[in-house]
C-alpha cells in the first residue's frame, strides 16, 4: 500500500485528523457555489431564559462591546444579564408574532424569494446549477456555524457570504466575518470566499430605499422632515476608526439626493444606544422630543440600516419614539417600512451576489465539456 493511499484510508493519527475534509476528494467533482445570507439573530422566544441566553452570546462578542474582558464579564454576567432579559421580553412580546421573531420571518422570506429570483434567472432549478442558497444567523439559531459546515459537507467549494448590514460596522459585519472565519479554519479544503462588507452606496440599494419612500408619499403625502435613523454604535469605536457613521450619512446623502431631497428637509439620526458611554449623535430620541418646539409637527421615520423589520424598528421606532414626538407636541408621526422581502430588494441582493457567480456558471460550462472529453478518452 502506497503512503498517499494509507492516508486515505486511515487517517489515524491526530494530526491528520485535526482538519476536516468536508467530502472526499473527486476529480469530477464540479463547482458548487454556496450564498449565505447573514443577519444579526434574534431570541428563540419572547421569555426571560430565552433572552438570557440570547443576550450573552450577543454580549459576549468582543467585536461588541470593546472593553477589557474580565472587566465586562463581571458587568455583564453581574447585573446585565440579571436585569436586562426580562426587560428586553417584555419588548419582545410586543413585536412577537404567531410566526414567531420578525427577523426571522423577514430572513426566511427573504431567502425564499432570492431562491425564486436566481430560479427565474436561471431558467432551472438551483440544484441543477449546483447553487446553494441559505441563511444564518450571527447569534442564535441557525448558526454561521452549522449552516457553513452543512454548506461545506454538500461540496460547496465557493462561498458568497452577504451580511445584511447595508453599513460596515465592526459590531455587525466584522463580527459575522470572524464566525464564518472560525469554522473556515477547521476546514481542509478552504472555499473560495467573497465576503460583501458593506452595499451602503448601491445604486440597487439607494434606488430600492427611495423607490420605497416615493410609494409611500404618492399614498400618504410629504411630512415636514424625514428621519433616517440608524442603530447606533459607541463614539469611541467612530474615533477609532470605524467607517460606520461615514457611511450611514453617505446612505442619507445618496437617497435625498435620488428624491431631489433639500437638506433642510431630512437629518440623519442614531438610535438604540446601550449602556452609559457617548453613541453617535444626534441621538433619535432626543431628536424628536426637540423637533416639535422648533416648528417640527410632522415627521416620517425611516431606518436604512435595517434590511428587515424587527424589534428595534417595530418596537423603538414604531412606538417608543412616536410616544416621544407626540408628548412633546407633534402632530404627525410615520414609519416607513424597512425593505423586508420587497421586490427592488431581492432583485438588489440577486445583482450584489450574482457578481460572483457569473464566473462559476462559466466555469461550470468548461467543467461539463471537459467532464465530456474524458469519457471520450481524450484526456487522462
Ligand atoms: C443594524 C446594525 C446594528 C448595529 C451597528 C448594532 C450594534 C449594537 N447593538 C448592541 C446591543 C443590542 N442590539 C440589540 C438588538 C438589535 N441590534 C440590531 C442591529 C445592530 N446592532 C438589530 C437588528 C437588533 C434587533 C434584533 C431582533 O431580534 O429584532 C439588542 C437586543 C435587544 C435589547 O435587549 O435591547 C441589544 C442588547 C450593541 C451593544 C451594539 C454595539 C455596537
Ligand atoms: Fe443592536
Ligand atoms: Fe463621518
Amino acid at each position: 500500500m502506497s503512503v498517499t493511499e494509507h492516508h486515505l484510508t486511515e487517517p489515524n493519527t491526530r494530526a491528520i485528523m485535526k482538519y476536516i475534509a468536508s467530502t472526499t476528494f473527486n476529480h469530477k467533482q464540479s463547482l458548487k457555489t454556496g450564498i449565505l445570507l447573514v443577519n444579526l439573530g434574534t431570541p428563540d422566544a419572547p421569555d426571560a431564559p430565552s433572552l438570557r441566553r440570547y443576550l450573552k452570546e450577543f454580549l459576549s462578542d468582543p467585536r461588541v462591546v470593546e472593553m477589557p474582558r474580565l472587566i465586562w464579564w463581571m458587568i455583564l454576567n453581574g447585573i446585565i444579564l440579571n436585569i436586562r432579559p426580562k426587560r428586553s421580553a417584555k419588548a419582545y412580546q410586543s413585536v412577537w408574532t404567531e410566526q414567531g421573531s420578525p427577523l426571522r420571518i423577514h430572513l426566511e422570506e427573504q431567502t425564499r424569494q432570492l431562491i425564486n429570483r436566481y430560479e427565474s434567472a436561471l431558467g432551472d432549478s438551483i440544484t441543477n446549477r449546483c447553487i446553494e442558497i441559505d441563511y444564518a444567523m450571527r447569534y442564535g439559531q441557525p448558526s454561521v456555524d452549522s449552516v457553513l459546515q452543512k454548506m461545506m459537507h454538500a461540496g460547496v467549494n465557493k462561498i458568497i457570504v452577504l451580511p445584511l448590514y447595508p453599513q460596515y460596522s465592526a459590531a455587525t459585519t466584522g463580527s459575522t466575518f470572524d464566525a464564518i472565519a472560525k469554522t473556515l479554519t477547521r476546514f481542509r479544503q478552504v472555499p473560495e470566499l467573497h465576503f460583501i462588507s458593506h452595499y451602503h452606496d448601491h445604486p440597487a440599494f439607494i434606488q430600492a430605499i427611495g423607490n420605497k419612500i416615493k410609494r409611500y408619499w404618492q399614498q400618504s403625502g410629504k411630512a415636514q422632515k424625514l428621519i433616517f435613523s440608524y442603530h447606533g454604535i459607541p463614539k469611541r469605536y467612530f474615533d477609532n476608526g470605524d467607517p460606520y457613521h461615514c457611511e450611514c450619512y453617505k446612505t442619507s446623502r445618496l437617497i435625498a439626493e435620488y428624491l431631489e431631497l433639500n437638506e433642510d428637509e431630512y437629518m440623519t439620526t442614531f438610535q438604540s444606544r446601550f449602556g452609559r458611554e457617548e453613541w453617535l449623535k444626534p441621538y433619535t430620541d432626543e431628536t424628536l422630543k426637540l423637533l416639535p418646539q422648533q416648528g417640527v409637527k410632522s415627521v416620517q421615520m425611516v431606518c436604512p440600516g435595517f434590511s428587515a423589520d424587527c424589534l428595534e424598528t417595530i418596537e423603538e421606532i414604531g412606538i417608543e419614539n412616536r410616544g416621544y414626538f407626540m408628548d412633546a407636541g407633534g402632530e404627525q408621526y410615520e414609519y416607513i417600512e424597512a425593505l423586508n422581502s420587497d421586490l427592488d430588494h431581492i432583485e438588489m441582493m440577486y445583482q450584489l451576489t450574482s457578481n460572483y457567480i457569473g464566473d462559476t456558471l462559466n466555469q461550470q460550462d468548461v467543467l461539463m465539456r471537459s467532464q465530456q472529453a474524458l469519457k471520450f478518452g481524450a484526456e487522462k
